[in-house]
């Protein structure tokens, strides 16, 4: 790529290699910076090793805990990079014309450098640390210590003390099908592990077996167990409280609605006790443990690294904690891929199946994987109880990280998968004209609801159709496709019958779609939940948002910051579903353009899901997992 010698990205005055470095955009003028400062502060000088310090600086802005020095060379991802946000950033591929350090002698200077801690028992007071051909800032080693530590303790712990029998009779009468072993197997691990991993696909029946868990647990080892329900968002949390709350009313038993209650969830920030002005620190620590008996958090694989070191330390020792979440999905925003790395790794423990087969013997997993997960506490759920066999097929190559499957999926003319499959880059109109159909027509029913005051029917109406993209900005970025919805609709609008020309030039037209950009805990809005404008029969309007059974109303005058939503990025979409997505891929040169988040945008849907983009962007997607570097994935080298 070429690069203004003066531009804003260049870092001036860099030492020839981290130049070569930022010049091919491998490291920012930021990282390149960072390292200098610490340089200065250690006396190093030594080139190699401040390339590497900048390298590392760079995978944790790119969502990594350290950079691996083995790996470096393929390192082309920039998932949540500031620079991505338009699709006029490009993956890097010069990593082979750069002039790499000799990896013998790049190691034994960062070994014996000033600026590095080496190994696990290095000095405790250097800024970065050299652990098993990874380096890491300091910082990020201990979060990644802490989980290491504190989740091996959880799992060498031994069994918690629960009648088996009961158990194994509880986890039958909610559990009764046989379809139903996996969901059995996860409660049973709850109940007597001190870390469960619950992990499944979208419509696995994580949410069913969170809610029936609670009933099972305040069976087996309560009944007053102290249970809390956490999300690293307010809107996962909310969708979380929704549905748990809505199959324990569906609990046959009264006594069995009355154990669980109308359980809350809460933001894991909220949960520890957030503490305005520090993002680091909160009231529950690892000296003022929560009261819980069991935390249970859902939409895992959004936990940063940082956050679950805190959560970790926060917790009772002989709490019980479980992780839900889909690991296939885009990770945090911030570094680390937790859920991921739990999932992989190798077990430190071996009693788990042992404990569950005096449970639930029929329901051990013969498959030696499965098998090896459940030693670290993962369950996976397997069945798919939602409708859509195609999705789910598609899903599954896509996880698979098989493109063929993929394209013959996309090209099987099945009515819930296509593939608009474009001669260019981006769509041109003619390829894009399913698009329109589906917007304009999503766009009609939302605005002739809203303007009826038909709050549910709106509020149906908005989930009908969603364009995600990748990018923000740029050609293949939300603000180009929503302004391009927009327009679509309102010219369909405009052409409908019986337009109401009262509202014309207001920004709370009925049948404006909003997305949150802020949590504000007066109205109960958080960052990311959608609604609409409707009106309320009496000449003015009101915003609606949520379940459309049990809308929340709210004047316009007391909502949080909002934005007008007729398209939204994939981060955006993720821990929502919508009954038709159209995912409109960016150019195969865009670092977005991952696995992950291909996977996250195609399961976003319930019935329908149509890929606009190139072969080669839909092969790139697929064969470019996420790869962020942490050690948690391997044991520790003495
Ligand atoms: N054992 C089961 N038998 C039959 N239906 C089930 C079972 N478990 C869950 N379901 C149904 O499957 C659907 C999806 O379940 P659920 O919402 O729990 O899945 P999920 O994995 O949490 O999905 P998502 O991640 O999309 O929220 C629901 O309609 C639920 O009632």
């Amino acid at each position: 790529m070429s690069r203004d010698p003066f531009g804003p990205r260049t870092a001036l005055r860099a030492d020839p290699l981290l130049a070569a470095f930022n010049a091919a955009s491998m490291i920012s003028a930021a990282d390149v910076q960072v390292a200098r400062r610490l340089g200065v502060l250690a006396h190093e000088s030594d080139e190699q090793v401040l390339l590497a310090v900048a390298l590392a600086v760079r995978e944790v802005r790119a969502g990594s805990v350290c950079v691996s020095l083995d790996d470096v060379r393929t390192l082309v991802q920039a998932e949540d990079d500031e620079a991505a946000e338009d699709d006029t950033a490009t993956v890097p591929t010069l990593t082979d014309d750069l002039p790499w350090p000799d990896p013998a002698q790049w190691r034994t200077a960062l070994a014996a450098s000033p600026l590095v801690a080496s190994g696990v028992d290095g000095p405790a007071d250097r800024p970065v640390r050299w652990v098993d051909g990874r380096l890491y800032l300091d910082r990020y080693w201990r979060h990644e210590q802490t989980v290491r530590t504190l989740v091996d303790e959880r799992l060498r712990s031994g069994p918690l003390t629960v009648g088996s029998r009961l158990l194994a009779d509880e986890t039958h009468r909610f559990f009764p099908s046989p379809g139903d072993a996996r969901q059995r197997l996860g409660a049973a691990a709850a109940a007597t592990s001190r870390l469960t991993v619950l992990t499944g696909g979208p419509g696995t029946g994580k949410t069913t077996t969170v809610a029936r868990l609670l009933a099972v647990l305040q069976s087996v080892a309560g009944p007053d167990l102290r249970i809390a329900l956490a999300a690293p968002t307010g809107k996962a949390a909310a969708r979380l409280q929704e549905a748990v709350r809505a199959q324990v009313a569906g609990f046959e038993d009264e006594q069995d609605r009355r154990r669980v209650g109308e359980p809350e969830a809460t933001t894991i920030h909220r949960l520890l006790g957030w503490r305005p002005g520090s993002s680091t620190r909160f009231q529950h620590d690892r000296d003022h443990h929560l009261p819980h008996d069991v935390v249970i958090v859902d939409e895992t694989s959004m936990v940063s690294l940082p956050l679950m070191a805190r959560l970790l330390e926060a917790l009772r020792p002989q709490a019980r904690l479980v992780l839900v979440g889909d690991p296939d999905q885009l990770a945090s925003v911030e570094a680390g891929a937790v859920l991921g790395d739990l999932v992989a790794r190798p077990p430190v423990a071996d009693g788990l199946p042992a404990t569950l087969a005096a449970v639930v013997p029929a329901d051990l997993p013969t498959d030696p994987g499965a098998l090896t997960r459940l030693r670290s506490g993962v369950v996976r759920l397997e069945t798919v109880h939602r409708h859509g066999a195609d999705i789910g097929r598609l899903a599954a190559a896509v996880r698979a990280g098989d493109g063929d499957q993929v394209l013959e999926v996309l090209r099987s003319g099945s009515a819930a998968v296509s593939f608009v499959e474009t001669a260019g880059e981006g769509p041109n109109q003619t390829e894009v004209a399913a698009v329109r159909q589906d917007a304009e027509s999503a766009g009609v029913e939302l605005v002739a609801a809203a303007r009826a005051g038909d709050v549910a029917g709106a509020l149906h109406a908005l989930d009908e159709h969603r364009l995600l993209l990748a990018h923000r900005r740029g050609r293949a970025g939300v603000a180009f496709w929503a302004a391009q919805v927009e327009e679509w609709v309102a010219e369909a609008v405009g052409a409908a019958p019986g337009p109401d020309a009262s509202w014309a030039g207001s920004v709370w037209y009925p049948g404006r779609p909003l997305l949150v950009t802020a949590n504000d805990r007066d109205s109960g809005l958080y960052n990311g939940d959608t609604g609409v404008v409707v009106a309320d029969g009496e000449g003015g309007v009101l915003a609606a948002f949520g379940d459309p059974s049990q809308p929340l109303l709210v004047r316009p005058h007391r909502l949080p910051s909002v934005e007008t939503v007729y398209a939204m990025t994939v981060h955006r979409g993720q821990g929502s579903q919508f009954q038709h997505v159209s995912l409109v891929l960016p150019p195969v040169s865009s670092p977005l353009l991952t696995r992950e988040l291909f996977y996250t945008a195609v399961t976003r849907a319930r019935e329908r899901v149509r890929v606009v983009g190139t072969e080669a962007a839909v092969r790139a997607a697929v064969d470019r997992p996420v790869r962020r570097a942490s050690g948690l994935r391997q044991p520790l080298s003495g």
